[in-house]
């Protein structure tokens, strides 16, 4: 099993990272502690919103999440967040805080973009009117392309030479140059094949190699656009050029910052919100149990469900970071101690572990995953009907497992 999935948020400085990470981290309902060993400074927990397996079964007033939590079966599963800062055009060639982003780059498996669309910051981050976002977006698949390529550039005479004297494929070839990407083969495979015409390794120019870094990147890093501010009065404009000139790359509408707010008077009991949706109720619409707003809270309340809420059905935040894992292919894998119960160890509680896999991952992956390598005798899933280790882990088919362990042997 490959390691827990990683989305990295990279924009330019001032375009919204740390309020999206803010607003996608600080969970407002009660969490458990989160499963990744290490987390680093520029590292945070993020949640991902799943149909979870416990409404199934009608369980979903039992089902309790080691990790994350779930209501009324809608789970939060933690997934990695990583900042990408320091992106600035140029960046690639030392600029700004030069290559240290390429290298926290390099461990992320899709990436969020965040463009400031109000156009009311420059390149730099630096204030402005009027500034394209248009720009953005190019330059800064433009930094990543340009480092990857010239750090293949580099040393493409000893690549091509070793190629020709060792026989190997393109993909050998390049898998043992990617490899630092946490590429795999059949990720440079899928990249190659999509480039038409594309001759021999040995032929490739500057024009070509620029062609496959290209093609790798969409594998490696697939992107997802968070078109952030869109509460700011100019983005109107700057959101319907984006989409006229990237009509296939995935762009969802967001406001960070009004999902940060949101999510701070949930906490104080102000409102109640339901995350990534649009709606919110104050103290008018519950005085029992919401407390008491002042006017001029009450208004920007209001406000928000005008200018974000009701136009655009949700802060988008939420709707990003589905997308960014969308790209990723994940699919929620439940293993349970108790298969007839859906039960653990001990208690009453369902459905406490929990896993994002690759659509595409085997059962015995997964049990090699969650029991490491022991021998297993026997894989169940609902009603105890036999899995096979080598069957594809399929959502309502087999997703929900239990191991059985071979008895150990005595000598
Ligand atoms: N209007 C509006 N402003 C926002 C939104 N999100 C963030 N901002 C503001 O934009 C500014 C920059 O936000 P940050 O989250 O610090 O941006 P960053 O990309 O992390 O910036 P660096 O740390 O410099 O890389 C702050 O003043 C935020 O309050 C939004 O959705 N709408």
């Amino acid at each position: 099993m490959p390691r827990d999935p990683l989305i990295g948020i990279v924009g330019k400085p001032s375009s919204g990272k740390s309020t999206t990470l803010n607003s996608l981290t600080d969970a407002a309902a009660q969490v458990g502690s989160f499963p990744f060993t290490t987390i680093e400074p520029n590292r945070a927990t993020g949640y991902l919103q799943v149909d979870c397996a416990c409404a199934r079964y009608g369980l979903e007033k039992r089902c309790k999440p080691n990790y994350g939590w779930c209501i009324n079966g809608k789970r939060h599963i933690p997934i990695m967040l990583l900042d990408v800062a320091g992106l600035v055009p140029g960046a690639h060639s030392g600029r700004g805080l030069g290559n240290k982003f390429l290298d926290d780059l390099r461990h992320a498996d899709a990436l969020i973009h965040v463009v400031d669309v109000s156009g009311t910051t420059d390149s730099e981050g630096k204030n402005t009117r009027g500034y394209d976002p248009l720009y953005d977006i190019e330059w800064l698949q433009d930094e990543i392309r340009l480092w990857i390529e010239g750090n293949l550039e580099k040393r493409w005479g000893s690549i091509v030479r070793r190629h020709t004297a060792t026989k190997s494929s393109a993909v050998d070839t390049l898998q043992a140059q990617f490899g630092g990407y946490g590429s795999h083969a059949s990720m440079i495979q899928r990249a190659l094949q999509r480039i038409q015409g594309l001759p021999p390794l040995e032929q490739w120019d500057k024009e070509w190699i620029t062609k496959v870094v290209k093609s790798f990147m969409m594998e490696k890093f697939p992107t997802v656009l968070g078109l952030n501010k869109i509460d700011h009065p100019d983005a109107d404009k700057n959101v319907s050029k984006i989409m006229l000139k990237y009509p296939e790359t995935k762009a969802i509408l967001c406001s960070a910052i009004t999902e940060v707010f949101l999510r701070k008077l949930q906490k104080q009991g102000f409102i109640r919100y339901e995350e990534g949706t649009e709606f919110v109720d104050t103290c008018e619409d519950d005085p029992e149990t919401l407390k008491v707003l002042d006017d001029k809270l009450l208004q920007r309340i209001e406000n928000i469900r005008d200018l974000v809420l009701y136009r655009f059905g949700s802060t988008g935040v939420v709707q990003v970071l589905q997308a960014a894992a969308d790209t990723l292919d994940l699919i929620p894998v439940y293993t349970v101690r108790n298969i007839s119960t859906f039960t653990g160890n001990h208690g009453e509680e369902v459905f406490r572990d929990c896993f994002l896999i690759k659509r595409g991952t085997t059962v015995g992956k997964v049990a090699r995953y969650v029991m490491g390598e022991v021998t297993i005798a026997a894989v169940e899933t609902v009603n105890g009907v036999r899995v096979s280790e080598d069957a594809i882990v399929e959502k309502g088919q087999n997703d929900i497992l239990t191991f059985k362990l071979a008895p150990k042997s005595v000598n």
